[in-house]
Parts: structure tokens; C-alpha cells; sequence
């Protein structure tokens, strides 16, 4: 067992380089969902906090320190970070895993996959100084025109609890590569790596107001922000519901958001696949990775009716093979979900599954070797119907619904067949039948015989109700970019519109 003793820090408000106590002094608590004991607690911060930070990040781009760095200097910031984040990883992923309930080998591979991705940043910010302007050749003689990239203003980064410190990455490298000022405002569930964020930006001496961190509860914290007027854009991931407070809020100024919302994903499993093993191991990862609170989970498995009961047994195998434990144990796979509100959640769609006629084919209950904490059993449902919840809404747990198919055709209609657009799964080795896949699913991410590899150069995002915009890679970054165009009039010819009052 990992040290569980790492000490929590108990820090105050990361606002223009410094530690700033919430201006209604309130804090909220933090839960440990393996043992639900309270561990600490953090700051709350309220619209007046919100001000004071909107304003800092003002400064901050009106500074040369900040407001006129070419890319290649924010790219050694960014590095930095990235440095700190690796010699402080041990503890990082240890607190992560306290906060949130996730297995410490997750919280470990979030904290590479953090420097990772400051580090992808740091070599697009080096590369956007050569892509800063933009010559448009006209073939004209009087005009001289060319576009500039220039970074958004201050932006509102609202991130969730599921990948506390990664989600919230995927929005600030970008951001501070693009050279914006950036406000953070991270899950009240579990904040606290990102209130380390504010520490490790203090400790490289990362110019004042570049990145804010205002920790607190949605809509005393997040709503001030998504309706400040002096914020030119919210990037958010999380719920639906909120999502769509968010850019109600935003539309009332035509502030721009980009929203990452949740899924129901298919995998969809055809009866030539070589190894039931492989498909069934990836199947599992699809759903119970981070115990199913994966926004691109595949939660609804759909599998060739002939060997839908060979693959099943399979899957039960693997299943029950899964070590359910205190997220610091050794070999843990599956930690508790990360909160009280979400245990009761996800048992009421398993109990409301059951009632509606489904079949619980394992688990649905709270493991027996373990008392306390928010854990839930790996579930797989069986006889589902299209009209069920299960089928329809996410779950944002370790709960896989199962449907089987006979043709191609009734697969794609399965797969499609949500309001959710985020991502989807086919595996098959027939390469053709992939390509129909991947061209017929309604989704932003498609994974052949595989499910959840994500890499920091392709675009994250979905369509329909998961939300639109795209983070990661290229697009992460154009996301907190403007452009301008340019046009100079050259010639020393008059215009010669209007008839000319010397003339007359
Ligand atoms: N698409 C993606 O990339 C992605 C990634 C992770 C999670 N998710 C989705 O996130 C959801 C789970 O995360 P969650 O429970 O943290 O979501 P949530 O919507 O409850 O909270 C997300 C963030 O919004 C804030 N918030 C809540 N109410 C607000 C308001 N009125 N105004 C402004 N901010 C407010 C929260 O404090 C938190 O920081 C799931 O639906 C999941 O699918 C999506
Ligand atoms: C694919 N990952 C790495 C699991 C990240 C998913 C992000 C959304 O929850
Ligand atoms: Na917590």
C-alpha cells in the first residue's frame, strides 16, 4: 500500500501568483470515497473572488512579462511546469488518488499523461511563432494583406472531477501556449492537485495572473464565471445540464463556449474477431477504466448474436478476475466512484435497470470484503431494451448494457441509436466492414479494435448532445486563438469613390 499519510496541503486561492484567501473566507471539504472520511478542505470561491481574478488575468495580458511573450518563451514555462509535475509525481498521484477514489497506477499514468501534454503544448507554442502571421498573397497592387494569430483574452477553464488535474491540463497548456490568461475553475469534488497546479506555477515563476485558480462550488464559482463580461471564452467539460446553464449564461454576452459533455458510447463486438479474449479485455477496459466514470466509456456493448454467448462467458471471466480494493493497494483495477451523490446514483440506475424487466448478469451490488467507501461492483446488464434508461442515459459508472445484433445494419442502427455522439467502437478484422463503421457512426472519436487510446495530437470532442469544440492537439489550441486580418492599402492612387472637392 502506498503512503496514505501524504500530507493534504491546505492552500488558499492561486490569484495573481499568490495564495489569496477566499473573500467570504468559506471552505468546503474533502472526502476520501475509499474511506469517506474527511481529509482536508479547500477554499470556496464566490462571484467576488471571481472578479478579483477576472481582473488579475487582465493585467496579465496587459504586461509585457506575459502579454508580449513570443510562443518559444511561454514554451519554457510550460516545460517547466511539465518538469515539476514529473519530480513532484509521486505525491501528485497520490493525493489524486485520495481525492478522487481513482487506482493509484491511474493517477500515476494521469500525471505522465500531464507533463505530456505540456510538454505537446510547449512545441506548438514554439510553432505558432512562425504561424503568428500569415501573408495572403492578392495579386493586387494596393492592397498588402496577411492574418495574424493572436491568443483569445481571458478565458474560463470549467473542468470535472473524473480526470481532475488531466482534464483541467487539456484546456490550460493549450491555453497558455495560445498566450492567454487562463482561470481555473476545477471540480469541488476533487480539487486539490489542481490547487497544486497554483504551487508549481508559483515555484517555476510563471509571470503573475497567467493562470488563476479559483476552486469552489458550480454555481457560486463556475456561473460568475460563464456570465463575466470581461471573459471572452468558457471551455468546459462536464454534465449536459450544466453545460447548457453555461451557454445560456455565455449567449446572453455571445461569448464563445466550447462544452466536452458526456456519452453513451457503443462498442460493437462482430463474430470474426480472432481472439475473444483481446476483444473481451478491451470491452472491459471500454467501461471499467476509472470505474466507468469515463466520459467516451463504451457503455453499451452490442454483440454478433453467434457468439454473443461465448463472448459473454468470456467477459464474466475477466470480470470477476478484477481486483476491487482501497485505490492505493497494490494491483487495485476498480476504486470506489468518487462521491456519495454518485454511489447512490449509479445503484438507482442498476436498481431502476432491474425493475424495468433487465437482467443484472454480475455484480450491481457493493462488494461484500469491503465496508466502507463508495464502491460498486463491475455490472454487466443483460436483457436490455432500446426504451430502457439503462440503454439511454449515461451512467458515469462501472455499468456495461449489453444488446445483441444479427445484420451490419441493425449494429449501426444500435450504435447510433442515442442522443450522445462522443465516441464509438467497432472490432472486427474485416477492414472494409471498419471503414463502413467509421464513416456510419455519429460520433467525434472512432476506436478499431481498441477502446479509450487517447494521445495528445488528435482532437477530443463529440457531436449531438456530447457537446461541440474540440480540445487536444492542433485544434486545442486554435480553440483559444483569434484570428485578425490585416489589409493595408498600398497604392498612392486616391480611391477615387467619391468625386473629389478640389475637382469642383
Ligand atoms: N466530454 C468530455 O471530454 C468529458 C470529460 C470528462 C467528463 N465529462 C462529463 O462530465 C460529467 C461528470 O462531471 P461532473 O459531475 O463534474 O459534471 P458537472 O457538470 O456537475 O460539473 C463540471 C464542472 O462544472 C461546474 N459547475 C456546476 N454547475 C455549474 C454552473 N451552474 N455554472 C458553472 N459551472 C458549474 C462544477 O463545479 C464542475 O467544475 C459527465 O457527464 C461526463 O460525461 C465529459
Ligand atoms: C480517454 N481518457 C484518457 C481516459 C480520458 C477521457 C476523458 C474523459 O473523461
Ligand atoms: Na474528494
Amino acid at each position: 500500500m502506498a503512503n496514505r499519510n501524504v500530507p493534504i496541503p491546505r492552500r488558499q486561492l492561486y490569484i495573481g501568483g499568490e495564495w489569496r484567501e477566499p473573500v467570504k473566507k468559506k471552505r468546503i471539504p474533502i472526502i476520501n470515497p475509499a474511506t469517506e472520511e474527511i481529509i482536508g478542505d479547500i477554499p470556496a470561491a464566490t462571484a467576488e473572488d471571481v472578479d478579483i481574478a477576472v481582473e488579475a488575468a487582465r493585467k496579465a495580458i496587459a504586461r509585457d512579462d506575459w502579454g508580449s511573450t513570443t510562443g518559444a518563451q511561454r514554451a519554457k514555462y510550460l516545460r517547466a511546469i511539465a518538469a515539476k509535475v514529473l519530480e513532484k509525481k509521486s505525491v501528485l498521484a497520490t493525493l489524486e488518488s485520495l481525492d478522487s477514489g481513482k487506482t493509484l497506477f491511474e493517477s500515476a499514468a494521469d500525471m505522465d499523461d500531464v507533463a505530456g501534454c505540456f510538454e505537446y503544448y510547449a512545441d506548438l507554442a514554439e510553432a505558432l511563432d512562425s504561424r503568428r502571421k500569415i501573408p495572403v498573397n492578392l495579386n493586387s497592387d494596393s492592397f498588402k494583406t496577411y492574418v495574424l494569430r493572436e491568443p483569445l483574452g481571458v478565458v474560463g477553464l470549467i473542468t470535472p472531477w473524473n480526470y481532475p488535474l488531466l482534464m483541467a491540463i487539456w484546456k490550460v497548456a493549450p491555453a497558455l501556449a495560445a498566450g492567454c490568461a487562463a482561470i481555473l475553475k476545477p471540480s469541488e469534488l476533487a480539487s486539490i492537485t489542481c490547487l497544486e497546479l497554483g504551487e508549481i506555477c508559483r515555484e517555476i515563476g510563471l509571470p503573475s495572473g497567467a493562470l488563476n485558480i479559483l476552486t469552489g462550488l458550480g454555481p457560486e464559482a463556475g456561473g460568475p464565471l460563464a456570465s463575466h463580461p470581461h471573459v471572452d471564452k468558457i471551455s468546459f467539460t462536464g454534465s449536459g445540464p450544466t453545460g447548457s446553464k453555461i451557454m445560456t449564461a455565455a449567449a446572453q454576452l455571445v461569448k464563445p463556449v466550447s462544452l466536452e459533455l458526456g456519452g453513451k458510447s457503443p462498442i460493437v463486438v462482430f463474430d470474426d474477431i480472432d481472439n475473444l479474449d483481446i476483444a473481451a479485455e478491451w470491452t472491459l477496459f471500454g467501461i471499467f477504466v476509472n470505474t466507468g466514470q469515463v466520459c467516451s466509456a463504451t457503455s453499451r456493448l452490442i454483440v454478433q448474436e453467434s457468439i454473443a454467448s461465448a463472448f459473454l462467458d468470456r467477459l464474466l471471466k475477466w470480470t470477476k478476475n478484477i481486483k476491487i480494493s482501497d485505490p492505493l493497494e497494490e494491483d487495485c483495477k476498480l476504486g470506489p466512484v468518487v462521491s456519495a451523490g454518485q454511489y447512490e446514483k449509479v445503484l438507482k440506475f442498476i436498481s431502476n435497470a432491474k425493475s424495468e424487466g433487465a437482467t443484472i448478469l454480475y455484480g450491481g451490488e457493493r462488494p461484500q470484503h469491503l465496508k466502507k467507501g463508495y464502491y460498486v461492483q463491475p455490472t454487466i446488464i443483460t436483457d436490455v431494451n432500446t426504451s430502457m434508461e439503462i440503454w439511454k442515459e449515461e451512467v458515469f459508472g462501472p455499468v456495461l448494457c449489453v444488446k445483441t445484433f444479427k445484420t451490419e445494419e441493425e449494429a449501426i442502427e444500435l450504435a447510433n441509436d442515442t442522443k450522445y455522439g462522443l465516441a464509438a467502437a467497432v472490432m472486427s478484422k474485416d477492414v472494409k466492414r471498419c471503414e463502413r463503421f467509421t464513416k456510419a457512426f455519429q460520433s467525434g472519436i472512432i476506436w478499431i479494435n481498441c477502446s479509450q487510446p487517447t494521445f495528445n495530437q488528435l482532437p477530443w470532442g463529440g457531436k449531438k448532445r456530447s457537446g461541440f469544440g474540440r480540445d487536444l492537439g492542433e485544434w486545442g489550441l486554435e480553440s483559444f486563438l483569434n484570428i485578425k486580418q490585416v489589409t493595408e492599402y498600398t497604392s498612392a492612387e486616391p480611391w477615387a469613390f467619391y468625386k473629389s472637392p478640389s475637382k469642383n
